[in-house]
C-alpha cells in the first residue's frame, strides 16, 4: 500500500522533455513513494523511456525539477546515482561467465570474493537460473538474459529500480511465473520498482500505482483497481478495452434526471458521477462484464439497447460475445460459460443489452 502522507521518495515537479521543436513528455507531476511498485504504461512513443530515462539521469529534463528525498538531482550525472537509483540493463558483460556478471557490482564496491558469490548465488536461485551458473552469456536464451540481468541488479539492493520492459523477451508462461517473482521479490525487499511496460496485464498484476501515459501526458495515475473501474478518459477507457463507450450529450430526461444521450438512446446515469452542464459532451463506459444479455426486451431496466450478435470468443472459463446496434455500434459482453448457456446464442440472432445505471461510468471526451 502506497502511504499517502509520507513525504515523496522521488518527485517529478513540472518536468517535460523536448527534442528540438518535438515534445516527448509534455510538463509533468508526479511523486513516487518509498517501497512501491510504481508502474509507466502506454502504447509506443507516449515517452515512458523518456520519463525513466530523466529518472536515471540519462537525459536531462528540458523544464522542471526532479527531486530525490527532497533534494534536486537534475544536474546530478547518472553514475553519481548509481546507488540508490539503479537502472535495470539488458546490456551484460560477455566475457563473464553468468555468475561474474552478477557479482561484478558487488566486487567493484569492495565486497570479498565469499560474500560476493554467496549473494550472486542466492539472486540466481530466487531468477530460477542457479543451473546456469557457469554459462557464458552467449550461451543463454533472450529471457535468460533478462533474468540474468535482473538477478545483477537487484544483488546490490538498491533503493530504486528503474525497469524498461524487462520482461519483454519471455514467453508468456515464463512472464507470468516472473511477474509474480518480481512482485514477491520486490514486496519481501521493500526495494521502490519504476516500471515501463506496454503490456495492461503486466501493470495491472505487480504495480501498487499505475500511470498511464499518451502523447507525453500522463492521462491517469492509479490503483490498478481504481482505473480499471473508473477510467478518467475516454482516452484510458478506449485503451483498457475492457469497456464499452457510448458517446454522446449530457442532458435530463422528463422528470429532471440526467441522462447522456447517445445515438444507441438516452441513458440514465450513475448517482454522484454526473456532473458538468446539459448540452456538454461526454462519454459514458460499461465493463463488458457488467452487461446482461436478454432475448426479450428487458421489463423494467433504464437503461438497455437492442443489438444483434456477431460473434464469440472463448478465453478460459468466460467468452466475449461481441454485439452490433442497428446504428452500427460494436458491444462486447463477457460471461462465463454457465450464464450462457440458456441464451441460445447465434450469429446473427437479435438480443437486447442491458446494465444498471449504478455500473455506468461518465468519463470526459
Ligand atoms: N533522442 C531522441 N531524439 C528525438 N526524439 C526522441 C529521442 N528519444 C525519444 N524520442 C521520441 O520521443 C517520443 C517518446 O519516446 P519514448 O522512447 O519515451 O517512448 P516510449 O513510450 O518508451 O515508447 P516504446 O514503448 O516504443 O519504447 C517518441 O516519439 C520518440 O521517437
Amino acid at each position: 500500500m502506497t502511504p499517502v502522507t509520507q513525504a515523496p521518495l522521488v518527485s517529478l515537479e513540472g518536468v517535460a522533455k523536448h527534442f528540438g521543436t518535438y515534445t516527448a513528455v509534455q510538463k509533468m507531476d508526479l511523486q513516487i513513494h518509498e517501497g512501491e511498485f510504481l508502474a509507466l504504461m502506454g502504447s509506443s512513443g507516449c515517452g515512458k523511456t523518456t520519463t525513466l530515462r530523466m529518472l536515471a539521469g540519462l537525459e536531462a529534463p528540458s523544464e522542471g525539477v526532479i527531486r530525490l528525498d527532497g533534494k534536486p538531482i537534475n544536474d546530478l550525472p547518472s553514475w553519481s546515482r548509481d546507488t540508490p537509483m539503479v537502472w535495470q540493463s539488458l546490456a551484460l558483460f560477455p566475457f563473464l561467465t553468468v555468475i561474474e556478471n552478477v557479482e561484478f557490482a558487488l566486487k567493484m564496491r569492495g565486497l570479498g570474493r565469499t560474500e560476493r558469490r554467496r549473494r550472486a548465488e542466492q539472486w540466481l536461485d530466487r531468477m530460477q537460473i542457479a543451473e546456469f551458473a557457469g554459462r557464458n552469456i552467449s550461451q543463454l536464451s533472450g529471457g535468460q538474459r533478462q533474468r540474468v540481468a535482473l538477478a545483477r541488479s537487484l544483488v546490490i539492493e538498491p533503493r530504486i529500480l528503474l525497469l524498461d520492459e524487462p520482461l519483454s523477451a519471455l514467453d508468456a508462461a515464463l512472464k507470468v511465473r516472473m511477474q509474480s517473482v518480481l512482485k514477491t521479490l520486490q514486496r519481501e525487499t521493500g526495494i521502490t520498482f519504476v516500471y515501463v511496460t506496454h503490456s495492461q496485464s503486466e501493470a495491472f498484476s505487480m504495480a501498487d500505482r499505475v500511470v498511464i501515459m499518451s502523447r507525453g501526458k500522463i492521462e491517469q495515475i492509479g490503483t490498478p483497481q481504481d482505473i480499471y473501474r473508473a477510467p478518467r478518459t475516454r482516452f484510458v477507457a478506449d485503451f483498457l478495452g475492457s469497456s464499452n463507450i457510448f458517446p454522446g450529450q449530457l442532458t435530463r430526461d422528463g422528470q429532471g434526471r440526467p441522462v447522456l444521450a447517445t445515438s444507441s438512446g438516452d441513458f440514465a446515469l450513475p448517482a454522484g458521477n454526473a456532473p458538468g452542464i446539459a448540452g456538454q459532451a461526454a462519454s459514458l463506459t460499461v465493463l463488458d462484464t457488467r452487461m446482461q444479455i436478454h432475448p426479450q426486451p428487458p421489463q423494467g431496466a433504464r437503461n438497455s439497447v437492442a443489438a444483434r450478435m456477431i460473434g464469440e470468443e472463448f478465453v478460459g472459463a468466460t467468452a466475449t460475445i461481441h454485439f452490433e446496434t442497428d446504428n452500427g455500434q460494436e458491444l462486447r459482453v463477457q460471461k462465463s460459460h454457465e450464464d450462457l448457456a440458456d441464451l441460445s446464442l447465434a450469429i446473427g440472432k437479435p438480443f437486447y443489452l442491458s446494465w444498471s445505471p449504478a455500473d455506468g461510468h461518465l468519463v470526459q471526451e
